[in-house]
């Protein structure tokens, strides 16, 4: 088993600890059990050494019958902890150990809170604590009925004596406060001190406080390790649980080859550009075609067109801000969004990209060094152009609403929500496709024009004849 990997940290070991088989981890299950019990074991030794001064306060015949107890557990659960190695080859054998390893232990917890006096503390730490740790180390079914099972046995316990039934007790009882007749609250046990000795009232007081004291003690000794242990554990789990998550979520919006964003989450990054433009600003979308590319598949093979498409989106990366959002959109596609920037600048940008990738020596062990070139295709929505599509998007939506409600007042509420959702859907929902579409003529033409070149669909609307072009009437 690999529980000396305990010298990694805490990360290292999340990890470590959840990729283990179930064999181990129900090792390590049982090496957790095994360390309470004889933390236990310990307790009733200590009790036993300093029997002269406990002795008041503990019932040291019943002592030995628990502490013979809590050893053959001990001894039991190490015979099983050596025994899954030849478990781990024959899975169906390890889910029986399982659910006896959690069944013993269910048992065992119960008995120990019994002969305790039910300390909530204990109760408390072991129930849950104990439950959490086991569904996260074996099979959760066996713990959630395990769980139930001993929710059922400890209410059953603490219920016993109201029917009658006694259950032995370590605990010795104390009277908690000196009563003005002091007699008719006296138990047992305090009975017989009073007969023995002449007990005066600091006597009692003493007793009353050193008893406290003691199973005040045991209670915490008994719970807090286990509790502190727990989340420990819990917080590994998490640990672990959030870099899982972390990796998940960079899988789905990672493009596998380039590492750039993939298309989804580039679409995504570009709508919530939309809405957070601010008033005055414009947006330019650029889409990126690389020229001959199945020429270079074909002439060199799959791999150097894969490394081609590496290296191009390194240099797309370099040469671009944090603010601009790249995202492979196809094969040998790319979408750039250049929040806040003007027709000038983002044509600018698009040719500076345009010369760096075409300069960009490609050098691929075994070949000669070859070059590759891309065509631009760019739009930019002006922030005039941008109110124009709001404003015309907001009468079709307001005639749509007249339409379908009553003729009726709305009540304050729903007006607030519905100014609310037309103030967050100002443009229409397909604008981004509109965006990258336009860009995608543009970037059409300049494949036509011959390729390696930067093609603007503004440029291209301004030079037609026959009226104003825009992103809803240019059809
Ligand atoms: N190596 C590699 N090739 C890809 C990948 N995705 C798409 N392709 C290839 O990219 C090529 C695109 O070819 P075309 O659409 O004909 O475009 P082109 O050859 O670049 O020609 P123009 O765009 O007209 O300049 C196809 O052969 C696809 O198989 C990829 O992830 N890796």
């Amino acid at each position: 088993m690999a529980v000396y990997k305990f010298y990694l940290g805490h990360r290292e070991l999340s990890k470590a600890v959840f990729e283990w088989d179930a064999a181990d981890r129900t090792a390590l299950l049982t090496a957790f059990m095994l360390m309470e019990v004889f933390s236990h074991w310990l307790w009733c030794l200590f009790v036993w050494y300093r029997r002269d001064t406990y002795g008041a306060y503990v019932d040291i015949n019943l002592l030995y019958p628990v502490w013979i107890s809590v050893s053959i557990v001990g001894v039991f659960l190490l015979w099983m902890s050596s025994r899954f190695s030849p478990v781990r080859s024959v899975s169906s054998n390890l889910h029986i150990w399982q659910a006896l390893i959690i069944t013993i232990y269910s048992v065992y917890i119960t008995f120990i809170v019994a002969i305790l006096g039910h300390s909530s503390l204990v109760t408390g730490v072991s129930l849950v604590g104990g439950a959490m740790l086991g569904m996260m180390l074996i099979n959760r079914n066996y713990v959630w009925r395990a769980f139930i099972g001993q929710i059922i046995a400890i209410l059953a316990v603490s219920l016993l004596p109201y029917f009658g039934i006694t259950i032995p007790n370590l605990r010795q009882l104390t009277a908690t406060t000196l009563p003005p007749s002091i007699h008719s609250y006296m138990t047992h046990s305090d009975m017989t001190i009073i007969k023995n000795e002449a007990l005066t009232w600091e006597g009692l007081n003493h007793l009353r406080q050193s008893s406290n004291l003691l199973w005040r003690s045991t209670h915490i000794y008994m719970s807090l390790p286990k509790a502190i242990f727990i989340i420990y554990m819990f917080r590994i789990l998490l640990v672990s649980l959030d870099d899982s998550r972390r990796e998940t979520l960079r899988h789905a919006n990672q493009d596998e080859l380039t590492q750039l964003k993939n298309r989804r989450y580039g679409l995504k990054k570009m709508k919530y550009a939309l809405a957070t433009v601010r008033e005055y600003q414009d947006l330019s979308v650029m889409l990126l075609d690389l020229d001959w590319f199945k020429q270079i598949n074909d002439n060199y093979g799959h791999d150097v067109g894969d490394q081609v498409l590496i290296e191009v989106s390194q240099t797309l990366s370099q040469s671009l801000t944090d603010k601009t959002i790249i995202s492979r959109y196809g094969g040998e596609e790319f979408l750039i969004v250049l929040p806040d920037t003007k027709h000038d600048s983002a044509m600018m940008i698009a040719e500076q990209l345009r010369l760096n990738i075409a300069e960009h020596v490609m050098k691929i062990e075994g070949l000669a060094d070859f070059n590759v070139t891309a065509s631009f295709g760019l739009y930019t929505l002006t922030y005039e152009e941008r109110a124009c599509i709001a404003q015309g998007y907001e009468k079709i939506t307001q005639q749509k609403t007249v339409a379908r409600t009553s003729p009726l007042i709305k009540p304050i509420a729903t007006q607030r929500a519905e100014s609310q959702i037309a103030s967050m859907q100002k443009l229409p929902s397909d604008i981004c496709q509109r965006l990258i579409s336009t860009a995608d003529k543009a970037l059409y033409e300049a494949k036509h024009r011959g390729r390696n070149q930067v093609v603007s669909a503004n440029e291209m609307w301004a030079e037609k004849k026959g009226g104003k072009q825009s992103l809803y009437k240019s059809r």
